[in-house]
Formats: structure tokens, sequence, C-alpha cells
């Protein structure tokens, strides 16, 4: 479970401040997908940044299976981050000088897994994926869907504990989006996946379990899934209507 507990985050730019994050307060449950959304600069990847430890909070705790993983020693953090978050970002930042095998073989090798293990859930996940015919490809020969799909592969290689996802449909024509939705919802349902996404993509957050809003730096407000997506995804749409009106950029 990720309980992010009164989080605030203020960037000084010119002697001038700007609070971004005042006190988010959600959880996320194991095995829960949720989708963070929010209009332009309501501090989406502020927040997705402060959890995976590339930005400090100002103050708040990231709780995740217990353990706060904000403060603490910068060895033991990395540490954290290498074993409990898995990534997935917008441009797949996969290697190009890799085969897609090989690049979600990589985060294994850095955590020292045998061999044998190493191959035998690369095989898995492949599968899980439906990318097992692009294996010995490289990057630049498959398409955008099967790059992100790779790269979702590759983020739960090591089992992370959650693995966080900024804009992953962001790049990708609509057809594409659905595979990486699909994706998603496979590493939920067959290796019991919890994924924190940030997206601007009303369809993508549709799927989701739970979407929270972020306006101004707050949480405007969370709305559960019950029905099908394509219910939700007009409760979702109503929702980001009263968010910000016109101005909402889903
Ligand atoms: N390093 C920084 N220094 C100063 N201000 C910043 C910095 N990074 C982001 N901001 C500002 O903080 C606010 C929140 O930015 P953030 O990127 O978290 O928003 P967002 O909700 O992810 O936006 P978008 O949907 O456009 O990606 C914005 O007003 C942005 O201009």
């Amino acid at each position: 479970m990720l309980q992010i507990e009164k989080v605030s985050k203020t960037y000084h730019s010119k002697g001038i401040d700007y609070p971004v994050l005042k006190e988010i307060t959600a959880t996320i449950h194991d095995g829960e997908f949720v989708a963070i959304m929010g209009p332009s600069g309501s501090g989406k990847t502020t927040l997705l940044n402060v959890i995976s430890g590339f930005i400090s909070a100002d103050g708040g705790k990231v709780i995740l299976d217990g353990q706060d993983i904000l403060t603490g020693e910068e060895n033991e953090l990395a540490e954290i981050r290498q074993h409990k978050l898995g990534f997935v970002f917008q441009d797949f930042m996969l290697l190009n000088g890799l085969t897609i095998r090989e690049n979600i073989f990589l985060p294994q090798i850095i955590a020292g897994k045998p061999k044998s293990q190493m191959e035998q859930n690369t095989h898995t996940l492949l599968e899980v994926f439906g990318i097992e015919e692009i294996a010995e490809k490289y990057p630049a020969e498959v398409s955008g869907g099967q790059k992100q799909r790779a790269s979702i592969a590759r983020a739960l290689s090591n089992n992370p504990s959650i693995i966080l996802a900024d804009e992953p449909t962001g790049n990708l024509d609509s057809k594409s989006s659905t595979a990486v939705i699909e994706a998603f919802l496979n590493a939920k349902e067959k290796i019991g996946a919890t994924i924190f996404m940030v997206t601007h993509d009303a369809f993508a957050a549709s799927y989701a379990d739970k979407v929270i809003a972020l306006k101004d730096g707050i949480v405007f407000g969370e709305l559960v899934r019950h029905g099908q997506p394509r219910d939700f995804l007009d409760e979702l749409l109503d929702f980001t209507r009263k968010v910000n009106g016109d101005g909402y950029d889903a």
C-alpha cells in the first residue's frame, strides 16, 4: 500500500514562492489501478516526482509497505527505488542499443537476479504483454504501443510494489493507447500489479479503479469506478468539467 500523507512542495524562483502541492493526502491499495488527473500545472508530475524521489518534498510522508520513503539515508532510499518502484515514461526510455528482451533483462541484471530466474521471469512478462514476437527486435524496429508494453514489462521485471507511470499513453494513437491500457489491466490481473498513473487521457483513466483529481495543488476529489469503463468515462467527463469547467484539458 502507498500512503501519501500531507505532502507539500513549494518551488522558489527569483525570490518568489510557488506552492505547488498543498498537503496532498491519498491512498493507493495493493493491486489497485489509480489514475491522477487535473488541469495543466495542478501538480501531477511534481507529486509523481516526489514519490519517485526525483525531487524532495517540503513536508509530509510517503509510506510504501509501511516505510516512509522520503526520509532516510540516500543509499537506503536508492535501494527502495530500485527494488520497490517501477517506472513507465511517456517517451518509453528504452535503450536503443539493446533488444526488447535485453531491455527487460537489464534491471534484473542490475539487481543481481540469477540467470535462470531472469530468463523465466522475462519469458513470462513477454507472454503476459503479448510481445514475444518482438523480443529480439530493437526499439527502433517496433511500434509505439509495443515499445510502451515493453517498458511496462521492464518496469515489472523486479516485481516492484508499485508502478509509477507518467503520461504512458501521451505519445500514442488511440489503438496503441488501448493496447497499453490492456497491458496495465493484464499486469493488475495476472501479476497483481499496483499502478499509479498520471494522465490527461480520460479514456485511459476510465479503466482505472479510482481517479484522483488535483487542482491548484490540492486533492479536488476522488471518483471510484463501479461500472464498466464506458459508463465511468461519462461520469469522469462530468467530474472533470466540475474540476475546471472549460479549462480542463482531459
Ligand atoms: N522546477 C520548477 N521550478 C519552478 N516551478 C516549477 C518547477 N517545476 C514545475 N513548476 C511549476 O509547478 C506547477 C506544477 O507543475 P507540474 O509539472 O507538477 O504540473 P502538472 O499538473 O504535471 O502539469 P502538466 O499537466 O502540464 O504536465 C506549474 O505551475 C509549473 O510551472
